[in-house]
């Protein structure tokens, strides 16, 4: 990233400074936001994912010592670990630097400062972050998996550890979670990386279908089959095959599939000799590994052939800070892709966001927030830009406090909504009340 990118926050209690700091910094970056109260730091850093945080060390008056700093300092390396704090202090002091430093702040600089001090110590901090990449896991290619959350960081231990063995790997976790961009990670990280990935949907392959696709076939094994056709397995021969909805095949594919990856060897429809093949497997499911255990479902020769290692992805909701990272990812790369300017979140939008469920995971998260920059009129998102696809709500049933007709009330307002894209106007037109009605009926419901 370059300054000119970058987005920096100024706290100081001191209005001339930040006047000052404004002016010197407004032509030199993307974004700057000055604040005179350290309260707000929190909050604007959820709202405007800064690099940069310049942080007066002591506000009031009140104490020189500079606890004050390095308690709001400590709060923001809580908060994102990733944003670099640039202190500074009337009363420079070698101890108080020092500590500062220690406790995890990137620089220091002793008021009164010369602009061009501060203009390096920015650039320095932002030439580091570039160096060390954007908070996501390292990989190879361009495989972009976002995820600062400790249970995010144990997936990455995981996946680099497993991913240059050729072990057979077992991805589970609910829909939307990333399964299938782990699994190219796993791949793009392997010693298999220049050679083929070929991802499967197995479980939404028919039964006649599934031996076809996977195994392949010769001319006029079937009357459809009009020349030769290699099978996925072929296909992914010397990489890795991804077969994603395992969990859902049925017992009889089960065994095929056991019976292919014993031998080595597929025979392709109407073949009489049977090709030898070298694949790593990869196989993910949202079925519960408990589920899975249930042999009336699934064989358990065929689960101990797949899963040398398995790898749990965690639900969005168990992901702490990683939905505002995400959050603020994907209107970066939606608000570049659509050609519009730089958004910021008001506290209501965050908030909505923090309430809502996320049944479908990052997928419900990238598809909200890429409505939202589609249909957003202004800069500043507001909770009502904010609209969740009826298709991943789970079906509403009356709750104790609500009876029949408000569930069905709710329900016909989620799929009007869904139908019109999130336009809260047209949906209201639609429903034949206006709009206020409508936002009155989406707060009663918490919508
Ligand atoms: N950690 C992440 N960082 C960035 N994007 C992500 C992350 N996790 C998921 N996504 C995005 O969310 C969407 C869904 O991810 P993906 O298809 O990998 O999930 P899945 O678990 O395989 O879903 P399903 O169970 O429906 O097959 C994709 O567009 C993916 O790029």
């Amino acid at each position: 990233m370059l300054l000119q990118n970058s987005k920096i926050l100024v706290i100081d209690d001191d209005e001339d400074v930040l006047i000052a700091l404004r002016l010197l910094l407004k032509s030199k970056v993307k974004e700057v936001v000055t604040n005179n109260n350290p309260n707000n730091i929190l909050n604007l850093m959820q709202q405007h994912a800064f690099d940069v945080v310049v942080l007066d060390m002591n506000f009031n008056g009140l104490v020189n010592t500079g606890n004050e700093g390095i308690f709001w300092l400590n709060k923001i390396k809580k908060q994102s670990p990733e944003v670099d704090v640039i202190l500074i202090t009337a009363y420079g002091d070698i101890d108080l630097a020092i500590r500062s430093l220690k406790e995890g702040a990137a620089d220091f600089l002793v008021k009164p400062w010369q602009n061009e001090k501060i203009l390096d110590a920015i650039r320095e901090r932002i030439e580091k972050q570039k160096k060390q990449g954007p908070k996501k896991l390292h990989l190879n290619a361009d495989t972009k998996i976002i995820g600062d959350s400790e249970a995010m960081q144990d997936v990455f231990v995981k996946l680099k550890k497993v991913a240059p063995t050729d072990a057979n790997i077992l991805i589970l976790g609910e829909n939307g979670t990333g399964k299938d961009l782990i699994a190219k990670a796993i791949h793009d990280n392997s010693l298999r990386k220049h050679k083929p990935f070929v991802k499967v949907d197995v479980g939404a392959l028919t039964e006649t279908l599934f031996e076809s696709e996977l195994f392949g076939y010769k001319k006029g094994a079937f009357t459809d089959a009009r020349e030769d056709r290699k099978g996925r397995f072929e296909a992914a021969n010397g990489g890795t095959l991804f077969l994603d909805e395992i969990g859902n095949i049925s017992l009889r594919q089960q065994a095929r599939l056991l019976t292919v990856l014993q031998n080595r060897q597929v025979t392709p429809l109407g073949a009489n000799q049977s090709i030898s093949i070298d694949i790593r497997l990869i196989c993910a499911t949202n079925v519960s590994i408990r589920d899975l255990a249930d042999e009336g479902r699934f064989r358990k020769d065929l689960i101990y052939r797949i899963n040398t290692v398995d790898m749990t992805i965690p639900p969005l909701r168990e992901r702490g800070t990683d939905m505002t990272i995400l959050a603020h990812y994907f209107i970066d790369f939606y608000a570049e892709k659509y050609g519009k300017g730089n958004f910021s979140l008001s506290a209501s939008f965050i908030q909505k966001l923090k309430k809502h469920h996320f049944s479908g995971n990052v997928r419900e998260l990238q598809y909200a927030l890429e409505r939202a920059i589609i249909m957003a009129d202004q800069d500043l998102l507001e909770a009502e830009d904010l609209t969740f696809s009826a298709i991943e709500q789970p079906q509403v049933r009356a709750t104790e406090n609500e009876t029949n007709l408000d569930a069905l009330e709710k329900n016909t307002i989620l799929n009007v909504i869904e139908k019109n894209n999130g336009n809260i106007s047209k949906s209201a037109k639609e429903l034949g009340i206006t709009r206020a009605a409508l936002y009155r009926r989406l707060h009663k419901y918490d919508l």
